[in-house]
């Protein structure tokens, strides 16, 4: 018995807070003290003094319900922190979510625990009612056969309160993408008189690009070099592989005999590498406005040079077909009009399977998996929970919208996208297919593509360096709460979480390598590292470059007019009728512009405010994760300042915590 201290924290937005008042328990390991309606949750932080006359011991959990006498204001809390007999110091009870309707709701004292750190078994049940509560709420969606699970809910307002926008975000995307559609129709009626002879028209119609790397493409694109170096370090860093032996789909027609030296010269040296779209292969275009439009499905081999620029050797546009004659073969000595469209040809390609299989797949999608996994099978008293909510902020608002507005019928896909009108969907089955884990885990992507310790690879420098700082915090906080491999075998949430994601969100991926359960704390480690990574590395280092390298429209067409050359005998005409017109230009500039603008409503990773754990062991984890990042943003900054091309999109300051957008 004693004067309690309770402090209660309203969110800091203007809509968190609610009239309506709101009842608090303290509930402690010896009994339980109803404190009664006290504050109403204005915004900001509240607090009140009061007598308990009951003995209550250590504090367990604050429990609080809304009370509405005409109307239910849903209010977001913060948190709660409570300081008395018992508590030893201030006790923090952590909440971060919307408080709706007149339900009783359970914070338990911020201490992480697993089911074993609660011997007693004072929250066994709270868990158990918290996890049969969220598994209403949080429910697997479909969006089409073939993919893996999207969170269930057409619009955000069939999504959890809880992963909605909230107003300044939803201001914010709903404002810019106002702006950008009334911008395009405004430029877009000027379209009308505009009309593109040449290439050098696309510059004059679509001026600037937004930051000074666009600028670059604009001036560089049909550079070879630029060329290559986007498999690199571009937007797309995903599909370059070092060859181990020459791509069966090359046949090297008669005539072609040093151009086969060459290849073997630089597969013997170690040197030769491929970027093989053959995902395409069979793919259904589109057709938009009843005009059909063309998709490809290239073979590009390269040579990566002594001064670390990547060159290429040949691009073969389409796979040999039986019973026909080898596909042609463009050269960078061909005609300058047939290689520069071949290069164009790829550069569609790349647009196709990068915003299909490297952007919504490998990042929107996956991390969405593990958000809706993770809210259906850890409890928020869980550390990998704690650990892992910061990096969930708005994934699944996003994708929903994605879905409803981007990839739908109708959609920006069917609108202005060659693999529209359900040749996306048969890529992102395709690309589903074949997802491994290891291509989600940087060490193993990166050896398995042959790319470890290549120098010019500023995405894979800096990829392993991310992970290694990710895995170091995984394994700071995993080390605070398994104390044994056993420990982790034991945890039953913890396996019920990996096998709900591996099995049920991923739809039976154990075929291709993912865990259905967690025998070590090494093995728990790369998993986390793998979703934490697959949050924030992955989606930053496939989002970003949007920005940069498709404001140039030839550089990433997001459709193609025309069927492939069959040719070399190709002239500008040719490519200007291939490329997108200036109506489907215009959208595509202004949605990946729009897309991949630098998010006003961010928070950069690990840079969350809010406290999830309690105790100076995690912040002090937490603590360190930051330097290391804070570290790596300064080493990115200086060695960027004397880069021709900087890379920024694996920079921790420029990545968001969480898919947002
Ligand atoms: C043409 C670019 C396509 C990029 C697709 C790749 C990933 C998904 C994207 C998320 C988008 C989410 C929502 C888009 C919402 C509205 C777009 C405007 C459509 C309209 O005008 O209705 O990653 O950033
Ligand atoms: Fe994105």
């Amino acid at each position: 018995m004693g004067k309690y201290t309770v402090r209660v924290a309203t969110g800091d937005l203007f809509l968190a807070g609610s009239p309506n008042q709101v009842q608090l328990w303290l509930v402690g390991e010896h009994g339980e003290a109803d404190l009664g309606k006290q504050l109403p949750p204005l915004c900001g932080k509240g607090e009140f003094e009061i007598d308990v006359p009951l003995h209550l011991g250590r504090l367990l959990m604050v429990k609080l319900r809304k009370h509405a006498v005409l109307l239910s204001v849903d209010w977001f809390c913060k948190w709660i922190a409570v300081q008395g007999p018992g508590t030893q110091g201030e006790a923090f009870f952590p909440c971060y979510r919307w408080v709706q309707g007149h339900r009783i709701i359970c914070l338990p004292e911020g201490t992480a625990r697993t089911l074993s750190d609660d011997p007693q078994n004072l929250f066994k049940k709270y868990r158990e009612q918290e996890l049969e509560e969220r598994r209403k709420v949080y429910r697997w969606g479909s969006w089409k056969n073939g993919l893996i699970l999207p969170i269930a809910g057409n619009s955000q307002l069939d999504l959890p309160r809880d992963e909605r926008f909230l107003e300044d975000k939803d201001l914010d995307f709903s404002v810019s993408l106002a702006k950008a559609l009334k911008d395009m129709t405004i430029k877009g009626t000027l379209d009308i008189i505009n009309c593109v002879k040449g290439l050098e028209d696309f510059k004059k119609i679509f001026p600037r690009g937004k930051t000074a790397l666009a600028e670059q493409v604009h001036d560089s694109w049909k550079n070879d070099a630029f060329f290559g170096y986007q498999f690199l370090n571009g937007a797309n860093p995903m599909l370059l592989r070092r060859s181990s032996r020459l791509p069966a789909r090359l046949v090297l027609p008669p005539g072609m005999e040093d151009l086969k030296t060459q290849l073997e010269k630089e597969l013997q040296a170690g040197s030769l590498f491929e970027v093989d779209f053959s995902l395409l292969d069979g793919v259904k275009p589109n057709v938009i406005i009843f005009k059909q439009q063309y998709v490809a499905a290239p073979l590009v081999m390269l040579k990566l040079q002594p001064d670390g620029r990547l060159l290429p050797m040949v691009i073969q546009l389409q796979p040999p077909r039986y019973g026909r004659a080898p596909p042609l073969l463009f050269l960078p000595s061909d005609p300058p009009m047939a290689w520069l469209l071949a290069k164009i040809w790829v550069r569609s390609s790349d647009f196709q399977l990068h915003q299909l299989q490297s952007h919504l797949l490998r990042g929107h999608l996956i991390a969405e998996v593990i958000a809706v996994a993770t809210m259906r099978s850890l409890p928020s008293l869980h550390p990998i929970y704690k650990l892992l909510i910061p990096h969930f902020r708005y994934t699944m608002a996003i994708n929903t919208l994605a879905r409803s507005r981007l990839v739908s019928k109708c959609g920006i896909f069917d609108l202005v996208v060659s693999t529209g009108s359900g040749g996306h969907v048969d890529i992102l089955q395709r690309a589903t297919a074949c997802l491994t884990y290891r291509s989600l885990c940087p060490p193993d992507d990166l050896a398995d593509r042959g790319l470890l310790g290549v120098k010019s690879s500023l995405y894979g420098q800096d990829a392993i360096r991310l992970w290694g700082i990710i895995s170091r915090y995984v394994e700071g906080m995993v080390g605070l709460f398994y104390k044994s491999d056993q420990a982790v075998k034991d945890d039953l949430e913890l396996q019920a979480w990996c096998r709900e994601m591996t099995e049920t969100g991923l739809q039976t991926a154990q075929d291709r390598g993912f865990p259905i359960s967690l025998e070590s704390r090494a093995q728990l480690c790369h998993f986390v590292t793998m979703c934490t990574f697959t949050c924030t590395g992955q989606h930053a280092s496939n989002h970003l470059g949007q920005l940069d390298w498709y404001s140039c429209i030839p550089n990433g067409p997001s459709t193609m007019r025309k069927p492939p050359p069959i040719s070399k005998d190709v002239t500008e005409k040719d490519i200007v009728d291939s490329l997108p017109n200036l109506h489907q230009a215009r959208m595509q500039k202004t949605i990946t512009d729009f897309l991949s603008r630098r998010q006003p409503v961010m928070v950069a990773l690990g840079q969350h405010e809010e406290k999830y754990f309690s105790g100076p062991e995690p912040q002090a984890v937490l603590r360190q994760f930051r330097e290391e990042l804070a570290a790596m943003d300064k080493e990115i900054e200086v060695r960027n300042a004397v880069l021709d091309l900087p890379y920024e999109y694996l920079r921790p300051s420029m990545i968001e915590n969480s898919v947002t957008i």
